[in-house]
């Protein structure tokens, strides 16, 4: 197997026109970052070309898995494999930071339903009472 051509933020950025297209997708969860070189699929894409450019040169593995794109896209992603992503110190701290933004996101959320949780209960449990002691009362 040959070794894939390693590529730098710096170097992937220029690569950013429709003439010139390159897609950073993938993470940690799927084998790493990988850098593709989009421009021959940009007219066959069923999402149009304009979404794949307006993240040309960029990492754009978020916007790929937020669509849910199909094994199918999968399969026809892995046509256009030219390396990987070397990640300097500035791309690595830009991946933890939004990786851990994701995660406080995903936090966030479940706490506010655990506090929505608990007030309800309460307020379930307060009801109950009050009904209880005015049964109480009327005996
Ligand atoms: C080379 C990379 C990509 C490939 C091979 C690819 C492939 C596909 C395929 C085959 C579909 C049809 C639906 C499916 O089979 O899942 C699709 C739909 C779509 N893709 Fe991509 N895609 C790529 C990158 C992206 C990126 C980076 C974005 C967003 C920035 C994107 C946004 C969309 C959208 C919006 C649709 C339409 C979804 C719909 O109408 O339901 N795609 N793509």
């Amino acid at each position: 197997m040959s070794e894939l051509k390693e590529y730098t933020l710096e170097e992937i950025v220029k690569h950013n026109t429709q003439e010139d297209c390159w897609l950073i997708i993938g993470n940690a969860s799927n084998g790493g970052p990988k850098v593709y070189d989009v421009t021959k699929y940009l007219d066959d894409h069923p999402g149009g070309a304009e979404v794949l450019l307006d993240v040309a040169g960029q990492d754009a593995d978020e916007f790929f898995e937020d669509i849910g794109h199909s094994k199918e896209a999968r399969k026809e992603l892995s046509k256009y494999l030219i390396g990987n992503f070397k990640l300097d110190a500035a791309a690595l701290e830009k991946m933890k930071a939004a990786a851990e933004k994701r995660s406080k996101n995903e936090g966030g959320m479940v706490s506010t339903l655990l506090v929505a949780l608990i007030a309800i209960v309460g307020v379930a449990v307060a009801y109950y009472k009050t009904q209880q002691s005015a049964g109480a009362e009327e005996k």
